[in-house]
């Protein structure tokens, strides 16, 4: 493999621990000042020889919590490749009932009901005071760039899966499953979907200036059916291999034209470069008591 850098990143969620439609070339495992990523990396060739790199969020054998990923680890090592770009893939609760299970979103919008554990910030730890911005967690070009793409490519595949766009995910803290009170008061919230993993990471991608997206692949109604049982472990294992299979088909028919569309510099899709220019704390002047 050549030192060419490698701008796009994927992070595979539950059930999506590889890439194996596209080619592997190699493992990388960077080292970064957050420690080691969630897994080693694998760097993918498309069919064009173009270059990606896959990370799995929980590790390959699924052995990470929910509120324990190395998301700083992550993101860091993904930019330390070159990485300006990363498409994340993640099962979802839905708390709607046209997102029936088997479903794929594009959300928009994130509520966090995460509760303070998660390191969230690469200024935690520092004296550097940081804000970034954050009110379209998501990438916005990326997001309406993906739109029609993903639509083709879950068109092509012909088992009729369902698109969705403008959703809002609510980010819990886990690992247990909501109640059927929470699951209700997220709908009230304006809540669509639901899991365990949209944060720190959409959080952490804006501070690192990258561009990010999430496909979100729906396995379960989560508890607020009335009728229904809650959802289970068990459940959601049924729909996550065949939401995996169809996130692999999307990813390998579109990251050929996601390579070419973040490819040049200072490209229209690269709105979050120098986000965070004007977001750190001026030091004020330290006042002399002594006049
Ligand atoms: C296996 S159900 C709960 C688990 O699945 C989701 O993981 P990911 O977002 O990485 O696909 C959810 O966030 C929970 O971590
Ligand atoms: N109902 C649910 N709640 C939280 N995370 C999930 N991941 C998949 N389904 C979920």
């Amino acid at each position: 493999m050549s030192d060419e850098k490698v701008i796009i990143g994927v992070i595979g969620g539950s059930g999506l621990y590889n890439l194996d439609n596209l080619t592997p070339l190699k493992q990388v495992n960077p080292e970064t000042p957050w420690g080691l990523p969630s897994s080693p990396i694998t760097i993918c060739a498309l069919p064009s020889g173009k270059k990606v790199a896959f990370l799995a969020r929980h590790g390959i054998g699924h052995t990470i919590h929910p509120s324990t990923v190395p998301s700083r680890a992550n993101i860091s090592a993904l930019k330390s490749l070159g990485v300006r770009a990363i498409l994340a893939f993640s099962a979802v609760g839905s708390l709607r009932e046209e997102i029936s299970p088997g479903s794929f979103v594009l959300p928009n919008q994130i509520i966090d009901r995460t509760k303070g554990v998660r390191p969230a910030s690469f200024f935690e730890g520092t004296s550097i005071v940081a804000h970034a911005s954050f009110g379209d967690p998501y990438s916005n070009k990326f997001v309406s760039w993906l739109e029609s793409r993903v639509k083709k490519a879950l068109d092509e595949e012909g088992r009729g899966v369902k698109l969705f766009t403008d959703k809002c995910i609510i980010c819990m803290e886990g690992p247990q499953f909501s109640t059927r009170a929470e699951s209700l008061m997220y709908r009230q919230l304006g809540g669509d979907l639901i899991n365990m993993s949209a944060l720190p990471e959409a959080k952490l991608a804006r501070e690192a200036e990258l561009s990010y997206a999430l496909v979100a692949t729906a396995t379960d109604y989560d508890a607020w059916r009335p009728e229904e049982g809650t959802v289970t472990a068990a459940e959601v294992f049924k729909t996550l291999t065949q939401n995996a299979n169809t996130s692999r088909h999307v990813a390998a028919t579109i990251l050929e034209e996601v390579h070419e569309a973040f490819a040049a510099d200072g490209g229209d899709m690269l709105e979050e470069v120098g986000s965070m220019k004007l977001s750190i704390m001026p030091r004020s002047v330290q006042q002399n008591p002594g006049g």
